[in-house]
């Protein structure tokens, strides 16, 4: 399985989950800085005060990367290393590491992917409302001009945001992530001003190619994981459309298409209204973009549940149950589906051919162990390896797909999970920050030098 020639290979990472140094060089107190050190926020306690310690050890890291042969590298910028208060003067120090960062990628001959958003808000912007204050959107494109001005002759692609469906519905909504709120309206709030911000942003990046990050997910019902031929029922193929809404179709039909589905608007409606649509505001998001970037990881699996009230992370998800899938599990519980990529990957080429696509994050956490200074992480090197084949069929099947980023580069900080699990081709230590090449590092690093499997 040769992928094409021009095909991008990477690795993705994010700023708070990597760098540590928080309190360094000028950085402000970001959402996550707070959630992490709220007790009961976090397991273990765990925090991203050190992390992966990447601020101080980003040579080395690159030195990795460069071993590996990738061809990209995405990052992510931490808005409070730049603007310490989400507003006003940059932080010449902050926006320095980023430019050493920079220029070390490109000697190592690895392409830069900045992602502006990777969920660390400055903790006073939150304090001012965070996401569901419309005036975040305005500051967030003031921060990536900011940034795009320094770095923009030498980064040509650009992330706008991480992911907006998990900012939104996880941290307004129902409070699993930074900063915690549990409110469906300002969930929903959330996600428009999110909106807002990208496309405010996307204009402000050019000539840089331009990409939205989802999470996305092809939404089956539990009988058609296993078999795309099933026919659901009536009902459940109502909640697999609804849902499809909700995750995927809320923020690329805007960005892409100026429109919402109807069911975002009904659930808006339901949940608190729709007064923060103003007119205007889809022209503002439907920027141009030349990709969407796909994070997946495993397929959404819902059927019918009548009388079920709305998850708190999904207003507008009444009568409508989450479903386990018939499959292996991963360490996060997620259920393994490889072909969900490709299904997943040929409906949107489908939905949204005026745009590329490029997965942007694909990997899995699995329980490591270190023996004689190796890894052999044997359930990652599969789930890559199913999860690529799937993407060469994809390319094959026609989508115009630009390239595969692995999550990640290095186990990190991972979230309210801390860092029990691990989604790193390459082991952390973290007590020594000792990095070793699992095995999946080792083979993605042949795949890489023979552009397929
Ligand atoms: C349903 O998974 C989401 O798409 C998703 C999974 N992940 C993500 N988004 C985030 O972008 C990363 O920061 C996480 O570390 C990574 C692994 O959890």
């Amino acid at each position: 399985m040769i992928f094409p020639e021009d095909f991008v290979w990477g690795a993705a990472t994010a700023s708070y989950q990597i760098e540590g140094a928080v309190k360094e060089d000028g950085r402000g107190q970001s959402i996550w800085d707070t959630f992490s050190h709220t007790p009961g926020k976090v397991v273990d306690g765990d925090t991203g005060d050190v992390a992966c310690d990447h601020y101080h050890r980003y040579k080395d890291d690159i030195g990795l990367m460069r071993e590996l042969r990738l061809g990209a590298y995405r990052f992510s910028i931490a808005w409070p290393r730049i603007q310490p208060d989400g507003a006003g003067p940059v932080n010449p120090r902050g926006l320095a590491f980023y430019d050493k960062l920079v220029d070390e990628l490109l000697a190592a001959e690895i392409s830069p992917y900045a992602t502006l958003y990777h969920w660390d808000l400055p903790q006073a912007l939150e304090d001012r409302g965070g996401w569901t204050n419309r005036d975040t959107a305005y500051r967030f494109a003031d921060y990536a001009a900011a940034v795009h001005d320094r770095l923009g002759d030498r980064v040509h692609t650009w992330a706008t945001l991480n992911e907006p469906w998990v900012s939104a519905y996880l941290g307004y909504g129902n409070g699993v992530h930074a900063p915690g709120r549990r409110d469906p309206a300002e969930a929903m709030r959330s996600a428009h001003h999110l909106l807002l911000g990208h496309g405010l942003a996307a204009r402000r990046l050019r000539p840089g190619t331009v990409m939205l990050v989802v999470n996305s997910a092809p939404v089956l019902t539990p009988a058609q994981v296993g078999d795309p031929s099933a026919v659901p029922s009536e009902a459940d193929a109502a909640a697999v459309h609804r849902i499809h809404a909700l995750l995927t179709r809320q923020f690329l039909d805007p960005a892409v298409h100026g429109t919402y589905p109807a069911e975002v608007l009904e659930a808006a409606a339901r949940n608190g209204g729709t007064e923060h649509i103003r007119d205007g505001d889809l022209a503002l998001i439907n920027a141009p973009i030349d990709l969407i970037g796909i994070n997946y990881y495993n397929p959404c699996v819902v059927e019918s549940g009548p009388g079920l009230p709305a998850d708190a992370a999904w207003p507008g998800s009444e009568d409508v149950r989450f479903a386990a899938a018939d499959a292996p599990t991963t360490a996060m519980g997620w259920p393994i589906v490889p072909d969900g990529l490709s299904r997943l990957l040929i409906r949107l080429s489908h939905d949204y051919p005026e745009v590329g696509l490029m997965v942007t994050e694909n990997g899995a956490a699995f329980d490591d162990v270190v023996e004689n200074g190796r890894v052999h992480d044997a359930d990652r090197l599969a789930y890559l390896d199913g999860h690529l084949r799937e993407v060469w069929r994809a390319v094959q099947a026609g989508a115009d797909l630009r390239g595969y980023l692995v999550w990640s580069l290095l186990d990190n900080f991972e979230w309210a999970e801390g860092y029990r699990r691990r989604f790193g081709i390459v082991h952390v230590d973290y007590p020594t920050q000792t990095r070793v090449l699992k095995d999946s590092a080792l083979w993605y690093r042949d795949v890489i030098a023979r552009n397929g499997l």
